[in-house]
């Protein structure tokens, strides 16, 4: 992409109203746009990043054997009606009436609707299990929308609901999921802890939030500091085999949420030195809640011995929009972001320090296609911005990698590239530093 062409609408002044980094950034590298509180445009840049993540957490759903779908963002009231949630929900509900004086809602998760596309296929023990998924926007409208897109109004999440013949079953796809998103968070950059939660307006008895250390995070949370850095499961890891071992490595050591901590068990389980109270990011939230939908939507299936009884499910939401926000928490500096390479924007940030001038024009062009080539998705700073200006730029933006051509450097033969991650820059031929880079 020649930045010439793009469509990047960078801000020079940090907007006063952003309270925290993550979102004082996305307004600034022109990631975002607000339209409305908690409503947003995602611009180009900052779209590039939300469909990387998605895709990310994409490929390990499908991993760990979910089915992808699609619902619609807007639901009948009547099938919340039938689960009793229609009232409970309140006033986060986006109530909806249409020109038939219809009541509809937009939906801010979707377990009824599944439970009932699950009903009117499903009946039979052969059916099962099946884990279903979608990545869909969601409305809440919360009462303070707050921090960028860290709490919003309409935001982007994928949830994933599983069927199973009992709980034990249900254990089994729980651990799917677990699994599953460590291995996502991990290839996003991120160091998510598993936290016992509450299971909230969702139901059920058995949570976990997947918390990602923050000082900016809204979350208090309390854990053995042995499992930050407990590293993912890896994508080798063996779906249908026994997952329950890894489970509970994690679950074991103590880690909560404000609602469930216990501050005596937290005291008598965990060594002083390895006590950690923190903040932190919700990016992920799981749940069992068994035949909390299933029974009063009629989801039943036969089972071997020809009885009916009600399906055992689970949901498992992950905040995609949100993870932007937690990833340029969790990797910034006083320039701007620090992409990591699995989500940057950009693969690589060309800046032509003069351009008209042939020579530079011309190594910058030939670095662009080779860049291209290597499927380097490499954005090509050829503006007429002044040097500072394009560097300020780049550093903002957080691609991953710089290089850097001007006529004195081509001079002696040289380019250089900068690693933004460190800062570290390198003085080397154009093809020693394509070489490096693809
Ligand atoms: N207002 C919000 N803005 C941005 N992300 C949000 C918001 N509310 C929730 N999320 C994200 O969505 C994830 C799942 O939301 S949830 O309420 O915990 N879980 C569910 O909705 C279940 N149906 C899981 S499928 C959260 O972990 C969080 O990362």
């Amino acid at each position: 992409m020649r930045l010439s062409r793009f469509f990047l609408p960078v801000l020079k002044e940090t907007p006063a109203d952003a309270q925290i980094v993550s979102h004082r950034l996305m307004l600034r590298a022109g990631m975002i746009r607000q339209e409305a509180a908690g409503i947003y445009s995602w611009l180009p840049l900052g779209f590039r990043v939300l469909k990387k993540i998605e895709q990310i957490v994409r490929e390990e759903q499908d991993r760990a054997g979910a089915i992808e779908l699609l619902m619609p963002t807007l639901q009948p009231a009547d099938l919340w009606r039938e689960s009793g949630r229609y009232e409970d929900y309140g006033k986060e509900m986006l109530r909806i009436v249409d020109r038939h004086e219809r009541d509809l809602l937009y939906g801010p998760t979707n377990e009824e609707m599944i439970t009932a596309i699950f009903r009117s296929y499903c009946r039979s023990y052969k059916d099962l299990p099946k884990i279903l998924y979608h990545i869909q926007w969601k409305f809440r409208d919360e009462i303070r929308p707050r921090f960028g897109v860290m709490r919003g109004r309409e935001f982007l999440m994928k949830d994933s609901y599983s069927f199973d013949l009992d709980e034990a079953s249900a254990r089994r796809a729980y651990n799917r999921m677990f699994v599953a998103y460590l291995n996502t968070f991990d290839r996003l950059g991120l160091k998510a802890v598993p936290m016992r939660a509450d299971t909230g307006p969702i139901g059920g008895d058995l949570s976990h939030e997947f918390i990602i250390l923050a000082e900016t995070g809204e979350s208090e949370v309390f854990c053995d500091s042995a499992l930050v850095d407990m590293g993912a499961p890896g994508l080798d890891v063996d779906f249908d085999g026994d997952l329950q071992p890894l489970v509970d490595a994690r679950t074991s050591l103590y880690a909560a949420t404000e609602e469930m901590h216990e501050a005596e068990r937290f005291a008598a389980e965990v060594p002083e030195e390895r006590r950690l109270s923190a903040r932190g990011i919700e990016v992920g939230h799981i749940f069992y809640f068994g035949t909390k939908y299933s029974a009063p939507l009629g989801a039943n299936v036969t089972h071997p011995d020809g009885k009916d009884r009600p399906v055992h499910m689970g949901s498992y939401g992950v905040g995609v929009s949100r993870l932007l926000g937690a990833i340029i928490e969790a990797h910034h500096d006083e320039a701007g972001c620090i992409w990591p390479e699995s989500v940057a924007p950009f693969g690589v940030g060309i800046i032509n320090l003069k351009p008209g001038d042939a020579d530079t024009d011309a190594a910058c062009q030939s670095a662009y296609d080779a860049l291209v080539k290597a499927g380097k998705d490499p954005l090509l700073d050829d503006t007429h911005e002044r040097p500072g200006g394009k560097f300020a730029t780049m550093d903002l933006i957080g691609v991953p990698w710089q290089l850097i051509t001007g006529p004195r450097g081509l001079k002696e033969g040289k380019v250089e590239i900068k690693r933004r991650a460190t800062g570290e820059r390198f003085e080397v031929s154009l093809e020693s530093a394509l070489s490096q880079l693809t």
